[in-house]
């Protein structure tokens, strides 16, 4: 039997601006397992954003739990949120917040240097397949070899999870799969649990389990025997 890594069980979020109500989730329940990929997809405004923010502790759940790992997050301190995201899991974004003055090996041993168990900067550059580019600066590479920067930042201090919000949502195609290609590899090889947003729905079909949100929750979700490699799925 896998071992899950997240169960959320009926998990809301209502977010009070201005007295008015938003209700981002109305009862989401997903189990993610270890070692799997999945992939979150829906319209804008459904919910993903927030749903991942929650497993990442980011943001907290307005009722529901969500545990990690066995521990419910849900009850845990900012402190313990603190050391909780510092410690396993891993963010990607859309936008790749590297620092510009710092080379590509700076930029990653800025996370290695706070981590428990860091691998070391050369070897996650090396993973997404930048070995050779570590001296460089973030001026000096294209969208998606900044994005393969921050995914080694990312996955250098070995996080159990890798967090990934529409990482491929800046680049084209091409540069699309190398960052895709760079994740599934992660997955594979490090075992990293991996989500993903995306907007693309072909991207799904690389995944485990896709997820599709409406509306604050869970429309459907299908599983894929055989997971395409990036370079199969056209988009
Ligand atoms: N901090 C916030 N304060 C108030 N409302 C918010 C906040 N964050 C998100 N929302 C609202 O919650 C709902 C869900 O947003 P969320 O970002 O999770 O959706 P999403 O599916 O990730 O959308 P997108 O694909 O556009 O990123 C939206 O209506 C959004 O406006």
């Amino acid at each position: 039997m896998p071992t899950p890594v997240f169960i959320a069980e009926n998990t809301t979020k209502t977010y009070v601006t201005n007295e008015v109500e938003v209700h981002a989730l109305r009862g989401v329940s997903m189990t993610l397992f270890e070692g799997e990929m999945v992939v979150l997809l829906g319209p804008s405004g459904s919910g993903k954003s927030t749903f991942l923010n929650i497993l990442g502790g980011l943001d907290n759940a307005t009722s529901g739990t969500v545990s990690f790992m066995g521990k419910n997050l849900t009850d845990f301190s900012e402190s313990e949120l603190t050391r909780y995201r510092r410690d396993y899991v891993g963010f990607v974004f859309q936008f790749y917040n590297l620092i510009p003055s710092l080379n590509a090996w700076e930029n990653v041993a800025l996370t290695t240097e706070i981590a428990k168990n860091p691998m070391d900067p050369q070897e996650a550059l090396e993973l997404v397949g930048l070995g050779k580019r570590s001296s460089h600066f973030p001026a000096e590479m294209s969208g998606g070899e900044q994005q393969r920067v921050a995914i080694a930042r990312a996955i250098a201090k070995r996080p159990e999870v890798l967090l990934c919000d529409e990482p491929t949502g800046a680049l084209d195609t091409k540069t699309g799969t190398l960052v895709l290609e760079a994740l599934q590899r992660i997955n594979k090889e490090l075992g990293t649990t991996t989500a993903i947003i995306t907007h693309n729905t072909a991207i799904q079909q690389m995944a485990n389990r896709v997820y599709v949100f409406k509306d604050g929750a869970i429309e459907s979700t299908h599983e894929n025997e055989t997971p395409k490699q990036p370079s199969e799925v056209a988009w």
